[in-house]
């Protein structure tokens, strides 16, 4: 595994440690049966190109993303501008982020609602789904191939979709042959040194068999981006600095999604 994704990986198994003693898994399991989940990757399966719109206040790559502002009103202010579906940043030492984000995410919008973190234990499935997420990320790089498959069967076991992300063949292999993903998400930010290559997208693309629902991942900031996406077939895209990096939140995801188009000026 490479070195950063090493360090986040090493402390979420403390903080996970420490919140499952305040929060035992049998007291989140009590609260999981009135779960009215939003179909995640439905959303990304309709026609053109579907938008994940990331929440992340910062990032080991970046530093300091938006710091300021109500989540309420970021969340909000996507579903407006048309997204798909939100992801919402969960982990806490590194990208500032927490699991009252995603409550406050859900309250505050319909959209179903991606628990973006670092899951390596069973805990935080169980977790995220109290926590009203509708999927969780499971990322290759940071799972010996007994942990993608048990961590993934106890997600579809509580109703949660996943999307599990792969950046090069080898990761993509594992993930069709180990739980035969649904919903591959294509990496294109190298978690070991954090370059992003967006080719990467294209490269890996012709290897997913028809069927999946390809997720790309990282890097993208405009609608000819995401145009050229559509015209190789991917079903939707993640994107989260360029949105946060916006000043007008709502008008810069019309422009991601194609939607300011639609409305002739009166
Ligand atoms: O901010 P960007 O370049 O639009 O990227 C969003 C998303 O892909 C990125 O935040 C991400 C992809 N996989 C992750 C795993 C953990 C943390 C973050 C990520």
């Amino acid at each position: 595994m490479s070195s950063v994704l090493e360090r986040i990986v090493e402390t979420t198994r403390e903080d996970v440690k420490r919140r499952s003693k305040q929060t035992p898994a049998s007291q989140l399991e009590a609260l999981l049966g009135d779960r009215d989940d939003r179909p995640f990757s439905e959303a990304l399966s309709r026609p053109g190109v579907s938008l994940i719109a990331e929440h992340k206040r910062r990032s080991p790559s970046a530093g300091a993303i938006r710091e300021g502002g109500e989540i309420t009103d970021i969340v909000r202010a996507y579903e407006a501008g048309g997204a798909s579906a939100l992801s919402i940043l969960t982990e806490e030492r590194h990208f500032g982020g927490s699991l009252d984000d995603l409550r406050a995410a859900r309250a505050a919008c319909g959209l179903p609602i991606l628990r973006k973190d670092f899951v390596v234990d069973p805990y935080q499935v169980v977790e995220s789904a109290a926590a009203g997420a509708d999927a969780i990320l499971l990322i290759v790089a940071a799972l010996e191939p007994k942990w993608l498959k048990r961590l993934y069967d106890e997600a579809r076991g509580v109703d949660l979709d996943v999307l599990v992300e792969v950046h090069d063949e080898e990761e993509l292999e594992c993930a069709l042959e180990v739980v035969d993903a649904d919903v591959i998400g294509i990496n294109n930010r190298d978690l070991g040194d954090f370059t992003v290559d967006i080719q990467r997208t294209f490269e890996l693309l012709s290897d997913v068999p028809a069927g999946k629902t390809v997720v790309a991942e990282s890097g993208f900031h405009t609608r000819e981006q995401i145009e050229e996406l559509e015209r190789v077939g991917i079903d939707a895209v993640l994107i989260g600095e360029a949105l946060m990096r916006s000043e007008d939140l709502e008008a810069a995801t019309r422009v991601l999604t194609g939607t300011d188009l639609d409305e002739p000026e009166r």
